[in-house]
């Protein structure tokens, strides 16, 4: 039996080292001191982006046909009025009493409590599940690890309050603060109630000031006041769905963990309409077996964590997750990150609690990806009801709403109030109309108790736009039951939402595809995926000598041919060190020019991970790069194909 092989820490310094060295992405404005939660991504940190939108773009655009929009960031602030953000997009915020520094309260709660557990696990000589956090400097300042021991109620205490963090509103965090005697981490000074803090950034549009506005906080708004363009332009066929990827901005309180909370991102957001009465999908039936991790809403307020291990299909039946549609995008996200190279094996989606739901979604489901930071939610997945649209066709008085021509015409009995027009406009004068048609609009059970009130009394009252209207017998003389033949069903969409933070994704992939190479000097590697990796080839001739030039040439000007990606370096370092740094940029092939490749046109490919290599002709090898650089093909189909070669003076 052989020995176990204990797992290597994961080191985070050394991975933010490489991404820095490397210029993935670097602190803004650095030169000026850098400001918090902002960041520049460099060539190879745009570069793996622009691959990762490419993919996003071909397995969610292209493959469901989605209509892709590009909207206006800057939004007039009555938009994000009516949307609900401006007096609900906030988090809640407390200070130390003292010295006026500012926490999330959520995350100072969460902080203070893991630390406290992880003290006791300490104190009990119990192992400290991750690892990573307790490597976390910056944490573990912030929440002070020292190994006190808890009682067994407390422990359980804080493990069911953690279990459920996201599920407290501001007043009931302040609570916990109290019970917990939860206090500033680094002064040990007081801490002030929770209080809201609004996440947008106000701006005002034009010379005068006057058009006050914000930069907008999601890319969904822009979709939804498009909604009735975008149904039109899809021959008013129903479902569709529309997509965009831009930017949007947040004023985080207190933006930490790198790339996992900043204050300027890119999304990846789609709007799936769906009819509220139809919420299966026709491609269900392709998913229904897939198995994911989930963490239901019902769980977490037991305080537990457990992860079930489910196909899609029986959540859905189990009703679980609420509805088809909802299944189907939870696969198709859970796919587009295992195609992108996160690790399918810490991906796991967790149901939100009641009171953490967005203000606008009726079920949401978050795909979290593990990290050395523990869970982390990348990309959420709410089912927003017609929640906006709604919104913005009362606002605006638009109708955003889908007309459906019926199969069979819908006979109905209702009920209508016989109007006397002769009085009723110069009772009513300028409210005549808007009181005739809130008439109109109610429903049955709505018009049988006015009935019941003008049968009973001689007359009823309505409340129309603030203002109370009495009617009396001779403006509705009776209530009539007729009987109305409808063509047409007119309903308001209800919209599946899959959100994608960007620079989440991104960071959690750079920590997935880490490692140090054991041997020599414990160079670190990227494995990206050949279709994500930042560039796809390196070609190193032997030498500088000048025999080599022609076939570099040569190999450079059919693998730009072939849309394949590459660089040359033929800096006098050695040939293991050069591939070394293209090791830490991720870079999965590596060609090699020789003296062999001036005579016989042969080149030879090395394979990043495996350090593995085989030798053919140039137009075979570019052939091979560019089939695994679009994911037709894998290096290990390739190695079955093609004897290894090694070479003497190419060993590194
Ligand atoms: N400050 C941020 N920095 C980077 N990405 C973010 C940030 N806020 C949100 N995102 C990304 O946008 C996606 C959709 O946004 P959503 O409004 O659902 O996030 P959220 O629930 O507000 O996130 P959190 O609870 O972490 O603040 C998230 O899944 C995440 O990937």
């Amino acid at each position: 039996m052989s020995a176990a092989v204990p797992e290597p820490v994961f080191n985070r310094a050394a991975l933010e080292q490489l991404l820095g060295k490397r210029f993935f992405y670097a602190p803004a404005f650095s030169l000026y001191g850098g400001v918090a939660g902002l960041y520049d991504y460099g060539p190879p940190g745009c570069a793996l982006q622009a691959n990762v939108l490419d993919i996003w773009r071909k397995h969610f655009v292209l493959e469901e046909d989605m209509l892709e929009v590009d909207c206006s960031i800057m939004t007039p602030a009555e938009v994000l009025k009516t949307s609900g953000h401006v007096d609900r997009f906030s988090d809640w915020m407390c200070k130390d009493l003292k010295t006026g520094e500012i926490f999330r309260a959520d995350h100072l709660v969460e902080n203070v409590l893991e630390a406290r557990l992880d003290g006791d696990k300490i104190a009990r000589n119990a192992p400290v599940e991750t690892k990573a956090d307790k490597d976390d400097k910056k944490k573990k300042k912030a929440a002070k690890v020292t190994a006190v021991r808890l009682d067994d109620a407390t422990a359980q205490t804080y493990k069911e309050i953690l279990a459920q963090i996201d599920n407290y509103s501001g007043p009931q965090l302040g609570e916990l603060m109290r019970t917990h005697q939860i206090k500033s981490p680094e002064t040990g000074n007081d801490i002030s109630e929770p209080v809201v803090f609004n996440l947008m950034f106000a701006s005002s549009i034009g010379p005068t000031g006057q058009l006050p506005g914000f930069l907008r906080p999601e890319t969904a708004q822009g979709q939804f006041l498009n909604f009735k363009r975008l149904l039109e332009f899809n021959n008013d066929r129903m479902p569709f769905a529309s997509a965009q990827i831009g930017r949007s901005f947040r004023n985080e309180i207190s933006p930490r963990e790198g790339l996992l909370r900043v204050r300027e991102f890119t999304m990846a957001e789609i709007e799936h309409y769906v009819d509220p009465c139809k919420k299966d999908h026709s491609r269900f039936n392709e998913v229904a077996s897939y198995k994911l991790s989930i963490l239901p809403a019902a769980t977490q307020l037991q305080g537990k964590t457990e992860l079930l291990n489910i196909s899609v299909g029986e959540a859905v039946e189990k009703k679980i997750i609420d509805n088809q549609t909802l299944g189907y995008f939870l696969v198709r996200i859970h796919m587009f990150l295992s195609k992108i190279g996160i690790n399918p094996d810490r991906i796991r989606f967790r149901q939100h609690m009641s009171n953490e739901m967005a203000h606008y979604a009726c079920d949401c489901w978050d795909a979290e990806i593990h990290t050395s930071y523990g869970w982390k939610e990348c990309v959420g997945c709410a089912d927003r009801s017609a929640y906006d649209l709604t919104v913005h066709s009362n606002k605006t008085g638009e109708k955003l709403v889908v007309r459906e021509r019926l199969p069979e015409p819908l006979v109905e009995e209702k009920l209508q109030p016989e109007i006397n027009k002769k009085v009723f406009g110069p009772r009513f004068k300028k409210n005549a109309k808007a009181v005739e048609e809130h008439l109109a609009a109610l429903d049955e059970s709505a018009l049988e108790e006015l009935k019941k009130s003008h049968d009973s009394t001689g007359a009823f009252a309505v409340a129309v736009n603030g203002e109370t209207f009495d009617i009396t017998k001779d403006l509705v003389s009776s209530f009539e039951k007729v009987s109305i033949t409808t063509h047409i069903r007119e309903f308001t969409p209800n919209v599946i939402e899959p959100s994608f933070g960007i620079g989440r994704i991104l960071y959690c992939l750079m920590e997935h595809v880490y490692w140090v190479r054991p041997e020599g000097e414990q160079r670190g590697v990227l494995s990206f995926p050949p279709v994500v990796a930042p560039t796809k080839c390196l070609l190193v001739p032997l030498s500088t000598n000048e025999a080599f030039i022609p076939v570099l040439n040569k190999v450079s000007a059919q693998l730009r041919r072939s849309g394949v990606s590459s660089k040359v370096d033929d800096s006098g370092a050695s040939i293991g060190r050069r591939y070394a740094r293209n090791d830490e940029l991720g870079t999965p092939f590596g060609i090699t020019v020789d003296f062999q490749s001036v005579q016989d046109n042969t080149i030879t490919l090395r394979e990043r991970d495996s350090t593995k290599q085989i030798r053919e002709k140039i137009e075979v090898i570019v052939e091979l790069v560019k089939e695994m650089c679009e994911g037709k093909l894998s290096w290990e189909e390739v190695r079955a194909k093609y004897p290894a070669f090694e070479s003497q003076e190419i060993n590194e």
